[in-house]
């Protein structure tokens, strides 16, 4: 890259200052013709949008058809146009004449090599194209392109060209503008060794290098997109064909979350056909989904988009309370998947009241039994009776009895079936009333089997009219929810029947008590979202949709983009499978929750990064496992991402020390940057004092952000601590710290955090690595720091 202001060739009197300017200048020229562009298209979309709405609604349905389709592209169009785009032109790159004549669709030439005579024997050469990159593509009125979309192959270079691989590329510019405004331009030469012209006049080159102007700005609570300085090994991970797998590991700071983000964004502009099938990004926390949901909107992508955190996947969920390391080692563990299922099965069973369901024990069920004041205790004394322990009804005149021990065979004959437990309701019925026609001795009357079978017609309707049959189906079949088995769990008794050669004693207490406890926790999700595979739920008559009559006569309230958002919305809430899923920190989905996730992207390709080393989960191989499952046999193609360009190197050579430890032989990735200040660290006398003046000062030093990781026990206390601070500063618990950045961190007591849980030494590295510029290490009591400050677990 550049460092650098100079002109290729021109010895001439210009200063560095007048041929910046002069560049800054042209560009702004450029700029200004492209957004008087735009805004003839804005008024030209506007115009088919109106002139399109009122024609009404006359014409052959085909014609309103075409009509809709136009509005919807213009909207589309329109919408994309007005979204307020920062840097929306961003880059440049000036390249040889190709060599041959041929133009792509977006009118760019797509020769990927010089021609033969692009340079001269002496070395000269002349700039046989320019484009300007952007964040939309925009064409003049004769199809010219004044800019390529990011995504589109011309743009491929921008990204890839290296000095060592130029291929066309002479010379790449990163454009900075804010608003209408160009603030800068960064140039990189390429091809160094030619004397290139640009016109006839000298390619001039300025700048410090884009890289670097981009990583030393200060962080916000929300993540920027990379667009403008993808790095080469980045680019091949975005643009990396779908049709399978793509697997991405690299360590902190590499990029993995970005290059997430701008490879959906570069998918819905391959094939936006197909990927209106939805895609997904899977994130672990909430923090993670707020930090970033706005680089999508910022490359002009929403909408086919859905970020969710891991606890937010089941609809109506909303999880942000962890279970200790040892209950979420149980609950995530693939062994629940057996004991969801004997749950669910067993609850329909279980003679106490249903945990959660409005119907237990009820007693007020009418099937003619004198039965309902046969309610009996549970055997763990619990609740009175909910489940039916008889079936009498009249017949043909006479009465029709099932005892107990005749329903629980038919029960367990229903079991027998695969289909999910409410689905089976049918069966049941089925079964009851094959058992009651051959008790009620029918069959012997009627030898002819066509009067049989008629005769078999009138005795189901004889039963199946009368409301106490269809009570007792409901009390005796009753279509269970996973909240109701999930609580069910709860009793220590039937949990420990239930999980009987699955889960350890120890496991069963503690789980059951987790269970017990309010707050629906992140694991939990993953475990009724299973229960809602085992259940199922059975089909129900559609309620009428409120339509808009415009709706129907026109299908406006799609295609208006103003009114586009409710209709996302309903979608969203309706989706359950992906045409693309995002797994974002994959290493630390646990065995459910890649169940979860799998289930939501039979049909889909997948991209999934992650870091082993920052893995919060103890048990890889269970986890591998249920990956395979959930990604099935397709191919997959691995990428590998070197370099981090989050941490300056003082900071990353700190944390390669407890990567030696929890991951011996992991390689850390390269770090692009150095401050020159090492990290800080404090022994604390008074850990809330003493972290609170921390990061007071470190506000002072930088610009943006401090983020303040505590051990998870503490991190309630912690936001007191740091009450008065104001916003820049925040408190997180180490396992909310994933994937976050800050300009300054402070890691509190790192023998607690390692401490926490079995992978502690691995959360301890992310808490580490969050921070792009300063990091104090305050130690606590169970730290043992030398007399430097430096803490046991951090020493060389
Ligand atoms: N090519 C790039 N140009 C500018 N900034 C970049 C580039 N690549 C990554 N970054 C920045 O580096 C930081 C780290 O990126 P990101 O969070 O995507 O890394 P990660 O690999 O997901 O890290 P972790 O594993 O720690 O969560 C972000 O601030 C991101 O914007």
């Amino acid at each position: 890259m550049a460092a650098h202001t100079t002109t290729a060739d021109d010895p001439s009197a210009d200063t560095p200052d007048s041929v910046r300017d002069r560049e800054i200048q042209g560009e702004q020229e450029h700029l200004d013709r492209v957004y008087d562009r735009l805004e003839e298209k804005i008024h030209e979309a506007e115009f088919l949008m109106h002139d399109a709405a009122k024609r009404g609604h006359v014409g052959t349905p085909g014609a309103l058809a075409e009509r809709d389709a136009q509005v919807y592209r213009a909207g589309v169009h329109l919408n994309r146009l007005n979204n307020e785009f920062e840097d929306f032109l961003f880059g440049r790159i000036d390249l040889l004449q190709g060599k041959d004549g041929k133009r792509g669709p977006d009118g760019a030439y797509t020769s990927v090599e010089p021609a033969d005579d692009a340079v001269s024997g002496n070395g000269r050469a002349e700039i046989g194209e320019t484009l300007h990159i952007g964040r939309i593509g925009v064409l003049d009125a004769d199809y010219t392109p004044m800019v390529i979309d990011w995504r589109a192959p011309a743009a491929a270079p921008f990204y890839r060209s290296t000095p060592v691989a130029p291929g066309r590329v002479v010379r790449r510019r990163v454009i900075r503008s804010k608003g209408r405004k160009v603030l800068g331009v960064e140039d990189d030469l390429l091809r160094p060794e030619l004397t290139a012209t640009l016109d006839g006049a000298p390619l001039p080159v300025t700048g410090d290098g884009a890289l670097m102007a981009a990583l030393g700005r200060a962080r916000t609570h929300e993540m920027r997109d990379i667009v403008s300085s993808i790095q080469a090994e980045q680019d091949k991970v975005i643009r990396a064909p779908a049709a399978s797998v793509t697997e991405v590991e690299g360590g902190p700071g590499t990029g993995k979350t970005a290059v997430a983000l701008h490879r959906a964004a570069y998918l819905l502009y391959q094939d936006r056909r197909r990927y209106a099938g939805g895609i997904l990004v899977v994130s672990p926390t909430p923090l993670l989904v707020a930090y970033t949901e706005g680089v999508l909107p910022s490359l002009g992508e929403e909408g086919q988009v859905a970020i969710r955190a891991i606890g937010s996947l089941v609809e109506g969920a909303e999880a942000t309370a962890y279970d200790t390391p040892a209950v979420a080692r149980v609950k995530g563990s693939s062994r629940m998947a057996r004991v969801l299922r004997r749950a669910a099965r067993g609850l329909l069973d279980e003679p106490v009241a249903r945990g959660g369901s409005p119907r237990a024990g009820d007693g007020q069920l009418s099937f003619g039994d004198d039965d309902a004041d046969d309610a009996r205790q549970g055997e763990d004394g619990a609740a009175p009776a909910g489940i039916p322990t008889r079936l009498r009804v009249v017949a043909f005149g006479t009465r029709v009895e099932l005892d107990a021990e005749e329903l629980r065979r038919i029960r367990r004959a229903v079991l027998g079936g695969t289909a999910p437990v409410n689905l089976l309701r049918p069966r049941a019925r089925r079964f009851l009333l094959d058992a009651l026609w051959s008790k009620s001795g029918a069959q012997r009357r009627y030898p002819d089997p066509e009067l049989a079978a008629e005769a078999r017609e009138g005795f189901d309707e004889d039963i199946t009219t009368e409301d106490a049959f269809t009570d007792f189906l409901d009390a005796w079949w009753p279509e269970l929810t996973p909240a109701q088995v999930l609580s069910a769990m709860a009793d220590e008794k039937r949990l420990s029947r239930w999980s009987r050669r699955i889960l350890q004693p120890g496991e069963v207490r503690r789980l059951a008590r987790a269970l017990r406890r309010e707050a629906l926790s992140v694991h939990d999700v993953a475990l009724l979202d299973e229960l809602q595979a085992v259940l199922g739920t059975p089909a129900r008559p559609k309620k009428p949709r409120d339509l808009d009559p415009l709706d129907q006569l026109t299908g406006l309230d799609e295609l208006m983009p103003e009114q586009a958002a409710p209709r996302r919305n309903r979608l969203e809430e309706e989706r359950r499978d992906y045409a693309h899923i995002i797994v974002d920190e994959a290493q630390d989905l646990t065995p459910m929750q890649w169940r979860m996730v799998g289930r939501r992207g039979r049909h889909a390709t997948w991209t999934v990064v992650g870091d082993p080393a920052q893995s919060s989960w103890p048990d890889p191989d269970d986890a591998a496992a249920a990956r395979d499952e959930a990604l099935g046999t397709r191919p997959r193609r691995r990428f590998t991402l070197t370099v981090n360009y989050r941490n300056p190197a003082e900071i990353a050579e700190l944390a390669a020390r407890v990567l030696a430890v929890a991951m011996p032989g992991t390689p850390s990735p390269e770090a692009v940057r150095s401050t020159g200040v090492q990290p800080a660290f404090v022994t604390a006398r008074d850990v809330a004092e003493d972290t609170r003046a921390e990061a007071a000062r470190l506000l002072k030093e930088v610009d943006g952000t401090v983020g303040v990781v505590v051990p998870m026990a503490w991190r309630e206390n912690a936001r007191g601590w740091l009450a008065e601070l104001g916003e820049r500063a925040v408190a997180l618990g180490s396992l909310e710290a994933k994937g976050l950045e800050y300009d300054a961190t402070v890691v509190v007591c790192p023998a607690e955090i390692a401490d926490e849980s079995p992978a502690g030494l691995r959360v301890l590295y992310v808490a580490l690595t969050r921070a792009t510029q300063r990091l104090t290490v305050i130690s606590g009591d169970r730290d043992l720091p030398d007399e430097h400050g430096v803490p046991d677990l951090l020493q060389p």
